[in-house]
């Protein structure tokens, strides 16, 4: 467990106001383009968290789209992560990207997107995952794995053409309050610096490391 004990120094970049786009969203997409053209692996992967009655809690989801300053995911609204968003729409999406030395932290709040977007996205998945959307109910228990074996089977059967977007499947947006962008410094003296919502533009200010 080498990397207990490790203090790595992040001299990689520097990061300064001057440098930066005056949309927060715009400047996230010039670093994930950063990120692609780094060969990072899941560059469009992101920690979600949300709130339910049990507190805070998170898991990974890919990024699918950049819509009009909002951040594009989907999921099943069924699973525990669709239903703490439909009760508490604030989040929190984290892009952790440490091969550049950088992440990237967003606050905001999530919302059901337009039928529309979610159909145009189910249109593009693979007949495969189709299947699985129907046959899982996300988060719930599965006492065997014949038994979702058994329920892919049954769509396949049951959707013997084009497979409809289930109900409870579908994507969502979230609208940024608060983006955070983080790049690693020597001696853990990071820059960072975050844009807040200021009128109808945003502010950006740098925080101490
Ligand atoms: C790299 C990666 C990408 C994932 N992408 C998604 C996704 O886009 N949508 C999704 O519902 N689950 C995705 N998952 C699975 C989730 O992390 C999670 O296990 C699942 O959505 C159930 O979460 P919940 O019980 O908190 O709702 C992904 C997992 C990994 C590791
Ligand atoms: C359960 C689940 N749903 C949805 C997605 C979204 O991606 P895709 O539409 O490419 O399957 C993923 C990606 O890993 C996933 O694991």
């Amino acid at each position: 467990m080498d990397s207990l004990e490790r203090h790595d120094d992040y001299t990689r970049g520097r990061l300064d106001a001057a440098d930066l786009l005056a949309d927060p969203v715009a400047q996230f997409a010039r670093w994930l383009g950063d990120a692609e053209a780094a060969g990072v692996a899941e560059p469009n992967a992101m920690v979600l968290s949300t709130v339910d009655g049990s507190g805070p809690t998170s898991r990974t989801v890919l990024l699918k789209g950049l819509h009009d300053g909002c951040f594009e995911l989907v999921t099943n609204a069924g699973s525990r992560k669709g239903r703490a968003m439909t009760a508490d729409g604030r989040v929190s999406l984290l892009f952790p990207w440490y091969p550049l030395q950088r992440q990237v932290l967003v606050d905001g709040d999530a919302a059901p997107a337009p039928d529309a977007m979610s159909d145009e996205y189910w249109a593009s998945r693979p007949r495969g995952s189709q299947l699985g959307a129907w046959a899982s109910r996300q988060s719930a228990p599965l006492p065997d794995r014949a038994e979702l074996e058994a329920r892919v089977a049954e769509a396949d059967a049951r959707f013997p053409g084009d497979v409809p977007r289930p109900s409870f499947w579908g994507a969502w947006l979230v609208t940024p309050r608060r983006v955070e962008l983080w790049q690693g410094r020597a001696s853990r003296l990071h820059d960072r610096l975050v844009y807040t919502r200021d009128g109808a533009g945003w502010r950006i200010d740098r925080l101490q490391p």
